[in-house]
């Protein structure tokens, strides 16, 4: 599987949504990471579903919606409408995580699931084949430009681990501090998708970074 690149828009101009959205689009990014946050699940708000919306009507590229939310179920058709190719709640906000997972298959989107850095990779077991993607949060959700956790590398082997041993087909994202030193490191890990934010945006020249990450080759 090559190595797909998702940055995040939380991390861009919003005053510019529109050219940042068109950069991306010329650029070689696979997703458009959306963090939506509301201030109750995590400790900051973002943007919701018009913004949402904005965005879709320039992208050329699949949306990865990142819901950072309390009770997603009640916004997942707005989402989808909104324009979301991938849907990804989190595990910590979902008391009936698989039906969550049906609703999101039900609108005909990808169904993924987010989990903290805290939430141990075995509470997946039972449900990793009903999972298109798992979106390892490598730092705590709520702020871009934080500090990438270690333990993350660990964490992916053995989510790979589960996966293999289930015969599943998730692909394994990694959210949070993303950058060209811990990348390679994360691929080898066994990282399908890396979402990186600042370090894509604040770099003089985000269709360059974008081209780096996505060459790196380690397997
Ligand atoms: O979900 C997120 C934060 O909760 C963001 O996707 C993530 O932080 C990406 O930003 P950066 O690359 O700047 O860390
Ligand atoms: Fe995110």
């Amino acid at each position: 599987m090559s190595l797909l690149i998702a940055p995040s828009i939380l991390a861009a101009d919003f005053a510019n949504l529109q050219t940042e959205v068109e950069m991306l689009n010329s650029s070689s990014a696979d997703y458009i990471h959306v963090d939506i946050m509301d201030g109750v699940f995590v400790p900051n708000i973002s943007f919701g579903i018009p913004v949402t919306q904005a965005i879709k009507k320039h992208a050329e590229k699949p949306l990865d919606v990142h819901l950072m939310i309390v009770e997603p179920d009640r916004y997942l058709e707005a989402f989808r409408d909104a324009g979301a190719d991938i849907i990804s709640v989190h595990y910590e906000a979902c008391p009936h995580l698989h039906r969550s997972l049906q609703a999101i298959k039900a609108l005909g989107a990808k169904a993924g699931v987010a989990i903290n850095p805290h939430t141990s990779i075995d509470l997946l077991k039972d449900v990793i084949q009903d999972i298109d993607l798992v979106c390892m949060m490598s730092v705590n959700p709520g702020f871009g430009g934080q500090k990438f956790i270690e333990n993350t590398y660990d964490k992916i082997a053995r989510l790979k681990d589960l996966i293999l041993s289930k015969g599943a087909s998730t692909k394994i994202e990694i959210d949070g501090g993303v950058n060209i030193q811990n990348a390679p490191k994360l691929i080898e890990a066994g990282a399908d998708v890396l979402v990186a934010g600042s370090f894509v945006f604040n770099s003089p020249q985000p269709i360059e970074t974008i081209k780096e990450l996505k060459s790196i080759k380690t397997r």
